[in-house]
């Protein structure tokens, strides 16, 4: 045999070690959840579980698996091993009580952390965001924000004016898309923006871009399958140029008073701008489809559920009357509260974004979580778990009575999360929903279009939205 030869078998030999060896590794490691002793559905060598989460979306692969597997699972996002926990004693443990073991977030594979500020921020860097920020979502500043928000709906009831006097249906999902834009726009960022009265916007243009191209591309599960695609695809520098220079400049402003004020108090702390940017964006990506997607939700279940529309223009009529819908009375309204946590039970939207990532190896109730571990705390689950909730599948807001709202489980209820990284903007986000639509209802009924029973289609791109909008017909009504 001449050198060349044995080159080649050399090389081949090689070769085919290393193909070995990776098949050895692969096999190993999507064999994770059999060493834990964790069930889960079968995952391919290649892609883990992410066929399945292509083909049916997110959150259909989790209802389906949670059905299956039941509140503790193992499946793979692509090569990242997650376990979905539905069970309300460990999430306690996981969100609450061990936070220390699980500060950090699981990694969000469109975003690489630097680039999503507090949403994805870790270790003493979110606790310093977290502190500055904090103080942007306190009672005095929300008030402060009431009027802007209040400013925003005055262009929601002029266009709702206009589709009732046409009396034909409409997708009310894309108002609430353009107002929450405006509030998010004017109270987060600063800017002029004109979403309502301008469809041609350009902050409404470009974020639509953003949620709704992205999650039409493929880009997101290449980024499940390669994680080092992130940084190609997210890096920071395109981001500003899909947004303009504004927020960079609006940011700054805002938060230089924070800032400022902290250095009075002697806490020496800036941000960059890069950090600046990124706290813009979390803002904006965590504000806007959620809370479009709560109010179109809840427009959609009181459409179908005569009584239950009935009995709230009831209570807005009782407390506010022909007055202004204001601050405070907003927050007056029981049943109200009742409804917007039922809404919240049957449809968290932001159920997909409740994770962490274990610090360090420890068990919970006799499951072993290995540090480094993607925790994914399934809420849609959660709240729709029988167990827990009786006939989850109705819209019953009497659940959240005072009379039975002691009966339910602590921590089966998460639709902003829980614990230190829980929502910052929660209150922010119930009254933008509240004064919405009080003030709609104070003037409008919202009926439906059609009889069909059929319940709403759901896609998952971050937060859970209806996936064809909300059909809805809006008529004027009097006070009862
Ligand atoms: C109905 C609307 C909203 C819902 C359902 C919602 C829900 C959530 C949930 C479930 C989380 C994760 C909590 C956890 O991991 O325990 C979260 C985080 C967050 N939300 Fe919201 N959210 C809403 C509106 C908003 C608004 C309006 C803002 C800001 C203007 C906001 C800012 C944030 C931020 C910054 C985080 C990350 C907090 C951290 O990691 O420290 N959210 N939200």
């Amino acid at each position: 045999m001449n050198n060349n030869a044995k080159q080649h078998i050399f090389c081949l030999i090689m070769y085919f070690n290393v193909i070995f060896s990776r098949y050895k590794y692969l096999r190993w490691h999507f064999s994770t959840f059999k060493r834990l002793g964790l069930q889960g559905p079968q995952p391919s060598i290649i892609a883990g579980n992410l066929p399945e989460i292509m083909k049916k979306g997110q959150l259909q692969a989790m209802i389906d698996w949670s059905k299956q597997y039941g509140r503790i699972f193992g499946y793979y996002e692509g090569w990242t091993p997650v376990i979905a926990v539905a069970d309300p004693q460990i999430l306690r443990q996981i969100l609450v009580k061990d936070f220390d073991n699980f500060r950090s977030r699981k990694p969000f594979p469109l975003a690489p952390r630097k680039a999503l500020g507090l949403f994805l921020e870790n270790g003493h860097q979110w606790k310093q965001s977290r502190s500055i920020l904090t103080p942007a979502f306190s009672t005095g500043k929300i008030k402060k924000m009431f009027p802007i928000i209040d400013n925003m709906v005055d262009h929601l009831e002029e266009n709702l004016n206009v589709k009732s006097a046409e009396a034909k249906p409409f997708d009310i999902y894309s108002f609430y898309q353009s107002l929450t834009l405006d509030v998010i726009g004017r109270c987060a960022f600063g800017l002029q923006t004109n979403a309502q009265t301008d469809p041609k916007d350009e902050f409404l243009t470009n974020i639509r871009f953003l949620f709704s191209g992205l999650s039409k591309t493929c880009i997101l599960y290449l980024v499940m399958l390669i994680p080092i695609f992130q940084y190609f695809v997210f890096a920071l520098k395109n981001l500003v140029i899909i947004f303009g220079m504004n927020p960079v400049v609006w940011l700054r402003n805002q938060l230089r008073e924070i800032i400022r004020i902290r250095k009075e108090m002697g806490k020496q702390r800036s941000m960059t701008d890069r950090e600046i940017v990124a706290q813009s964006l979390t803002f904006l990506l965590a504000g806007y489809e959620t809370t479009s997607a709560v109010l179109s939700f809840l427009t959609d279940l009181l459409s179908r559920n005569k009584a239950v529309h009935d009995r709230l223009c009831a209570e807005i009529d009782g407390v506010i009357g022909e007055g202004h819908v204001d601050y405070d009375n907003v927050q007056k309204l029981p049943y109200f509260d009742m409804v917007v946590n039922e809404i919240c039970r049957m449809y968290p939207t932001a159920s997909l974004i409740v994770t962490r990532q274990a610090a360090e190896s420890r068990s919970y109730n006799g499951v072993y979580i290995p540090a480094g571990m993607a925790v994914q705390a399934n809420v849609w689950a959660l709240h729709h778990d029988e167990q827990l909730w009786q006939n989850p599948e109705e819209f019953i807001p009497e659940r959240f009575s005072p009379q039975y709202k002691e009966k339910i489980v602590r921590y089966s209820f998460l639709p902003f999360g829980a614990g230190p990284r829980s929502c910052i903007g929660e209150r922010f986000a119930l009254l933008e929903i509240k004064l919405t639509i009080v003030r709609i209802l104070k003037n409008y009924r919202f009926t439906r279009p059609h009889d069909s029973e059929k319940p709403l289609e759901l896609v998952s791109r971050g937060a859970i939205v209806p996936r064809d909008g909300v059909q809805i017909r809006v008529e004027r009504r009097c006070l009862s």
